[in-house]
């Protein structure tokens, strides 16, 4: 089975501090993801950036679309992206049509199921549709709730689609393996990493964890690394 994949969310609003900290980061993460916030306050100009930087990332852009999914999309991944997400309480052309855009460029449509009432049905019609991605995701403020992904991860896994499956909200180093050993196949970390003293080694540690790694750093974890 292929190793999980690890993104971080860069959810801060300004435009160099957003740089500096994907610079940081970027050698121990697969993905960036420029979050909502970010995105929104920051614009296309932000991708592009990143975009030259770091050749060797993929990189999401967390756009939510809830409308006009095709031509919202669209300039997204002309400019870049890897992946797009698109809210799985839209209506379903909407995600249709980024499904559809995604495919024009040979990129992936993330279908971000925040807020969707039955998870279960809303899934299984949009992986028949072509989804690439279904993103479990308990939100910011759900998160200041009380909510965890968890369960809804262990529904969504449990339907067995063959889609990839990403899950966020509030993942750490602590909890990134019980994710992976839950289903996911995209372990995404915004505040464990960004809110650590050392967000680079932060990345590093839910990297090794999620990979199954005990250790990412000395001639042992590197030997084990080269050889995993
Ligand atoms: O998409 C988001 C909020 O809508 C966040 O980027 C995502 O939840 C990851 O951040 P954290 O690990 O802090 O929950």
């Amino acid at each position: 089975m292929a190793k999980p994949l690890v993104q971080m969310a860069l959810d801060s609003l300004d435009f160099d501090q957003t740089v500096a900290l994907a610079t940081t980061v970027a050698p121990h993460v697969d993905i960036l993801e420029i979050g909502t916030p970010c995105i929104k306050y920051n614009g296309i100009k932000l991708l592009e950036t990143l975009r030259a930087k770091f050749p060797n990332n993929k990189i999401l852009v967390d756009l939510k679309t809830m409308d006009a999914g095709f031509y919202e999309a669209e300039p997204f991944y002309k400019a870049g992206a890897d992946i797009v997400t698109v809210l799985g309480t839209a209506d379903i052309g909407t995600i249709k049509g980024v499904i559809d855009v995604a495919n024009k460029y040979g990129k992936k449509a993330q279908i971000d199921l925040i807020n969707v009432a039955d998870k279960a049905a809303r899934t299984r019609e949009v992986a028949k549709l072509g989804a690439h991605i279904i993103g479990v995701h308990t939100g910011l403020d759900q998160q200041a709730a009380g909510q965890t992904p968890f369960a809804d991860l262990g529904l969504v896994s449990g339907l067995n689609l063959g889609v990839d499956i990403s899950v966020a909200g509030g993942v750490k180093a602590t909890t990134a393996k019980q994710v992976v050993d839950a289903g996911a196949t995209i372990v995404v970390a915004g505040a464990a990493i960004y809110g650590a003293a050392d967000p680079a080694a932060a990345a590093a540690e839910i990297s090794a964890a999620a990979k199954g790694s005990q250790s990412s750093g000395g001639l042992f974890g590197w030997l084990k690394n080269l050889f995993s």
